[in-house]
């Protein structure tokens, strides 16, 4: 039996290190000190690793493939985090906006700021997309002098922290595992950041004080097989399609919770199919426009009997402008060291466009501004938690936040084209 068959295979085993045996091999093998300098090395990188502020023990979904967070914490992130978060404009607001590197969330963080708010950005740069995308989002907002604390919304001890450090008055919460076909999937991440993330989320904000108003992203989804249209916030949404439409709407749940128990000012916003600029690649005008400048066939999905597949397709321009009101009409949230003190506002809109287009004519118009014709392949909707239309009533928005939709799916995907022409074409510059 040679030395080395001696030599425990674990640190953890390797607590024998005073025994006469080990001493011995030490002494007697300079191939045994190199093992045994190697694992207090190793064991020392390991207690490092656990003891960092920023080695959150979740996710819990080991499937969800979100990159590792970088660090956190420290005098000088302090003064970035607090530096971006400040208010500039007379009774400006200072908002956490979750989901900042995504599509809607860099396009309502930029906003926020051009008004002079202040303005704190979170995201965990996973990859559910090419997280190049969401990087050049960020270095946009960087120009503006927006900061993105990289981390998860599961991240307890980040969240409180960044409440010590910033009193915010508002939260944007646009940090979600979204798509709806990717939950046949990975199903876990949707339940990892839909509901895990967003009770953490609301656990910080109702123990912070002053205690945030919170504006979060819900979904048309949650309408699911509902029939009648337009879509009202009256109608029943017991009936979601897909697990992502089941988050969405336990999510809803949950806010109504949070603000019956502990008092938080809760405003849900339903988003109708948000397109434009800067957009989500796994979304179909996205990918329907990569695949036709590239000649590869799209799949088009038609309902029963030949029926249209419809969306109520809603400009970016106009979801930013339904945000931004939100936050301006939402009241304070009531609760104060964890307890509710009177009854606080809840809240839930429809932000769409009023106008559904069939699928098809998605794809005439691209084909117009595109200057390509699409290899076009029809196909019966898959049962893949797709529904086959949405139309939004916004009138409750349009009476409560003065929220009116002003850009047809013609005028935005025009400037959708052009933007991707941009971006794809321009060595992936990042440009306004
Ligand atoms: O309204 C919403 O709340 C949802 O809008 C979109 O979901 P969806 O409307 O399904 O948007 P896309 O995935 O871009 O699909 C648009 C339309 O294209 C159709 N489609 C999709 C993919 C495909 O290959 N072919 C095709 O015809 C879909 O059935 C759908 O009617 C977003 O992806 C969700 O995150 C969001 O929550």
């Amino acid at each position: 039996m040679s030395h080395l068959d001696n030599i425990p295979s674990t640190p953890g085993k390797f607590k024998m290190e005073k025994s006469p045996y080990i001493n011995r091999l030490r002494f007697h093998s300079s191939l045994a000190k190199l093992t045994f300098w190697s694992f207090v090395f190793l064991g020392l990188i390991l207690i490092f690793f656990f003891r960092s502020p920023s080695s959150n023990p979740l996710p819990s979904d080991p499937s969800r493939r979100s990159l590792r967070t970088s660090s956190w914490g420290g005098p000088a992130w302090e003064k970035r985090v607090r530096s971006s978060a400040r208010v500039r404009a007379r009774n400006g607001i200072s908002v956490l906006v979750t989901g900042a590197a995504g599509f809607v969330g860099t396009h309502v963080s930029a906003a926020l700021k051009r008004r002079g708010d202040g303005v704190l950005g979170l995201d965990n740069f996973n990859d559910y997309y090419d997280p190049s995308l969401k990087r050049a989002r960020q270095a946009l907002l960087e120009r503006s002098g927006i900061f993105i604390v990289e981390g998860d919304i599961n991240d307890v001890a980040l969240l409180k922290k960044l409440f010590e450090v910033v009193a915010f008055t508002h939260v944007m919460h646009l940090a979600a595992q979204a798509g709806v076909r990717y939950a046949m999937e990975n199903p876990g991440s949707y339940v990892h950041s839909n509901i895990a993330g967003f009770v953490n989320l609301l656990e910080v904000c109702k123990s912070a004080n002053p205690q945030p108003a919170i504006v979060w992203a819900s979904s048309s989804s949650v309408y699911g097989l509902n029939t009648k249209v337009p879509f009202s916030e009256k109608d029943r949404t017991d009936q979601p399609a897909s697990l992502y439409a089941a988050t969405k709407k336990a999510g809803e749940e949950i806010a109504h919770t949070y603000n019956h128990i502990y008092g938080l000012s809760l405003t849900g916003l339903r988003f109708f199919t948000v397109y434009g600029p800067w957009g989500r690649p796994d979304m179909a005008y996205f990918f329907f426009t990569k695949d036709i400048l590239k000649g590869k066939s799209i799949t088009i999905f038609e309902a029963a009997n030949h029926g249209t597949v419809a969306r109520d397709f809603t400009y970016i321009d106009d979801i930013v402008k339904g945000c931004l009101a939100s936050l301006d009409t939402a009241e304070k949230s009531t609760g104060s060291g964890g307890k509710k003190k009177g009854s606080a506002q809840l809240r839930v809109f429809n932000l769409g466009n009023t106008s559904p287009v069939p699928v098809s004519d998605l794809v005439s118009i691209l084909e117009r501004h595109l200057k390509v014709k699409a290899k076009k392949n029809i196909m019966k909707l898959p049962r893949n938690g797709d529904v086959p239309f949405t139309h939004a009533n916004i009138s409750s928005a349009q009476r409560e936040l003065g929220y009116k939709p002003t850009t047809d799916l013609q005028t935005g995907l025009k400037k959708f084209v052009r933007w991707y022409l941009s971006y794809y074409s321009g060595g992936k510059k990042a440009s306004g």
